[in-house]
């Protein structure tokens, strides 16, 4: 990549979706307005409070170029993903008079796109809205593929839309602002579509895992680039998760149970990272996943450190959160399992003695 010529992954659109671009790049913000479109007049920039002074640059940017733009600053991390921010949200669009032509930016992690998304689907039942991630997870996951949502006290992620956004935009330059833990919990996501798809993903990060910690490492944006081609090409195939897209899901069913015992204080990377290596030992007792490729779970997690285990005497409450996992169905809790490496299958109704067992392997 050419720092002036950007990355262009286009997502196909399924269910009667319109296709749109993920540029990975830098210096992308002129990109900003040709992705707006011709239509808005108001533009809503949606930023964490970590990201005040990026959020204001951008709104200033805009008004310059003769939006009426105006920034709307986000707690940081998960406590932006409530019902209450969203509200706050719609009252401001409502008092700006925003309409069906404008459109919302939101700049920052997951839990930023995924609140912008949310309040974008939401308001007027519809407006456009473009996603700037600014962490790992929010370049290869987040901002990809139109999930957007916000958590309730009963379950991560319950209340949502499918939304595409009208394009992403991931400047490199925003991850090295990033704090380490928040940079490798992205990497959970990274290794994730390693395991379920592209394992040259794994190679890169094994060959160094030190410099796949940091920005600087020399694979950072081939890593970034592979994973979000493994998003793309599975959303673009199944916007609404209704078979293929429940292998992004590989060991979120564990990590969404940790993050509401831990009322969403975990980041979800290590949630992911600790789930997948449950999931790993799920496939493995359930006789689909060789020992090679689920030992090399917990290796290569563990090589950019991030954790492997969560806490043996809260199996019975992880349980009862698993049941409102979206994979449910009825009472039937459904994983997703490698059957080898590159070989994500819906493992359904596993014997309860085989999770058990599983999770023994996990806890500590
Ligand atoms: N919609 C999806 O498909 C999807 C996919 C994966 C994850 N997610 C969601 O994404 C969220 C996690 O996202 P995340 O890991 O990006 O965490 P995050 O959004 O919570 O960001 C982590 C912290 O970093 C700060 N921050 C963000 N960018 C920064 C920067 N460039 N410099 C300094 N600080 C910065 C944030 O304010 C926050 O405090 C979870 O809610 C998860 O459920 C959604
Ligand atoms: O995009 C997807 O589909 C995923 O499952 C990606 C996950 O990494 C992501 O955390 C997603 O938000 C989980 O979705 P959920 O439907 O299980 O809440
Ligand atoms: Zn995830």
């Amino acid at each position: 990549m050419s720092e002036h010529q950007p990355i262009r992954i286009t997502v196909g659109g399924s269910a009667g979706s319109a296709p749109y671009d993920v540029l990975v790049g830098r210096w992308l913000l002129g990109e900003l307005p040709a992705v707006i479109g011709p239509d808005a007049r108001r533009v809503a920039v949606l930023h964490p409070e970590a990201l005040a002074a990026t959020g204001e640059a951008i709104r200033e940017d805009l008004a310059a170029q003769g939006y009426e733009a105006i920034a709307v600053q986000l707690p940081n991390a998960e406590e932006a993903k409530a019902v209450e921010v969203a509200a706050y949200c719609w009252s401001v669009l409502g008092q700006t008079k925003f309409t069906r032509g404008d459109v919302v930016v939101g700049v920052g992690g997951g839990a930023t796109t995924d609140l912008a998304g949310f309040v974008a689907a939401t308001w007027l039942r519809g407006v456009r809205w473009i996603a700037v991630p600014t962490t790992v997870l929010g370049m290869v996951d987040a901002a990809v593929g139109g999930k957007t949502g916000i958590n309730t006290a009963e379950g991560k992620n319950l209340v949502g839309a499918f939304h595409p956004p009208a394009g992403v935009l991931c400047d490199l330059d925003a991850l090295e602002s990033l704090a380490v833990n928040d940079y490798i919990g992205g990497l959970a996501e990274v290794i994730k579509a390693g395991f379920i798809a592209d394992p040259v993903i794994l190679d890169l990060i094994e060959a160094d895992p030190q410099a796949a910690r940091t920005p600087a490492g020399p694979h950072t944006a081939e890593l970034i680039e592979r994973s979000i081609r493994v998003k793309a090409e599975v959303v673009s195939q199944d916007l609404k998760e209704s078979g293929l897209r429940e292998i992004l899901n590989y060991g979120h069913t564990l990590a969404h149970a940790i993050e509401k015992n831990e009322r969403y204080t975990w980041r979800h990377g290590a949630a992911v990272s600790v789930g997948m290596v449950f999931a790993a030992e799920l496939g493995r007792l359930a006789g689909r996943l060789d020992d090679a490729t689920a030992d090399r779970h917990r290796a290569v997690l563990e090589s950019v450190g991030l954790p492997l285990t969560y806490r043996g005497d809260q199996w019975p409450r992880l349980l009862e959160n698993m049941k409102v996992d979206k994979k449910s169905r009825g009472d039937r809790l459904r994983f997703i399992v490698l059957n080898g490496l590159g070989k994500p299958v819906v493992l359904e109704s596993p014997d309860p003695a085989v999770l058990v067992a599983a999770y023994g392997e996990v806890s500590r």
